[in-house]
């Protein structure tokens, strides 16, 4: 399967670009959603979880105390890093499976906030990078999630700079609300289309 990785820095609309790759009949992996999915249901993960961060990581339903865990994990790098050791290895395995179940599909996405800082990148054949500049994002995300520009901030300063990123990148589509996504969109489908027919 032509596998390709898409990913950007907190609020860059990286999910909003994958809507429109879903609206051409790409499907799309949200490792997001899959995280949060194996970190209730996968029971050795949650173990680990609790172990790592307290019993308080889950509410009393068993659901994830997102808040607990973000507050730890975005103000220590170390916790973060713990996180992730814990969390991705399953994610992976997820994303593993569910390529097997993508049929009649030229090309799959794999959209990932971290693509780049956990190694997924390397298994996708070409990544792309939702560039878009601080000041949109953390408006974007303050408006969405009701959050603070000093938390927006936070996360951010746990990802690999946009700087670094656009030199990892095969790829890259411009959201700050000056240049049109959908025909930046189009024109990387049918470059994928080609690379999948001559492969
Ligand atoms: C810490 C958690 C519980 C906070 O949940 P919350 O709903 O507040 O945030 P959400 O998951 O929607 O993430 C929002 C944004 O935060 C940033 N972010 C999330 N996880 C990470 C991470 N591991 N490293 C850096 N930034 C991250 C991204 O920009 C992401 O898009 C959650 O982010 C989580 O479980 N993270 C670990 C899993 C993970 O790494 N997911 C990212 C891709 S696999
Ligand atoms: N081109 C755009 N025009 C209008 N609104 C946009 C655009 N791009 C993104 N947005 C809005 O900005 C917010 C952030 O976008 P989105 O959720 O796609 O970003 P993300 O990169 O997936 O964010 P996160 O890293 O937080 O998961 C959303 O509310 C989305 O609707």
């Amino acid at each position: 399967m032509f596998k390709i990785g898409i990913t950007g820095n907190i609020g860059s609309g990286k999910t909003t670009v994958c809507k429109v790759f879903e609206v051409l009949g790409i499907p799309v992996f949200y490792s997001d959603l899959h995280a949060k999915l194996v970190m209730v249901e996968d029971k050795e993960l949650v173990a680990g979880i609790k172990q790592a961060f307290g019993n308080e990581a889950y509410a009393a339903d068993q659901s994830l105390n997102r808040k607990h865990i973000a507050d730890i994990v975005f103000n220590n790098q170390q916790q973060l890093e713990k996180l992730n050791a814990l969390v991705h290895p399953a994610v992976f395995r997820a994303f593993d499976k569910w390529v097997i179940q993508q049929k009649n599909t030229p090309y799959v996405l794999k959209e990932t906030a971290i693509l780049f800082e956990s190694g997924s990148y390397k298994m996708c054949d070409r990544n792309i990078l939702v560039s878009a500049p601080l000041e949109n994002r953390v408006q974007r995300v303050m408006q969405r999630d009701g959050v603070t520009a000093q938390e927006v901030i936070n996360r951010d300063s746990r990802q690999l700079s946009e700087e670094k990123k656009l030199t990892m990148a095969d790829d890259v589509i411009i959201n700050d609300d000056t240049q049109l996504v959908i025909p930046q969109v189009l024109r990387l489908h049918k470059l994928y289309l080609s690379i999948a027919a001559d492969k």
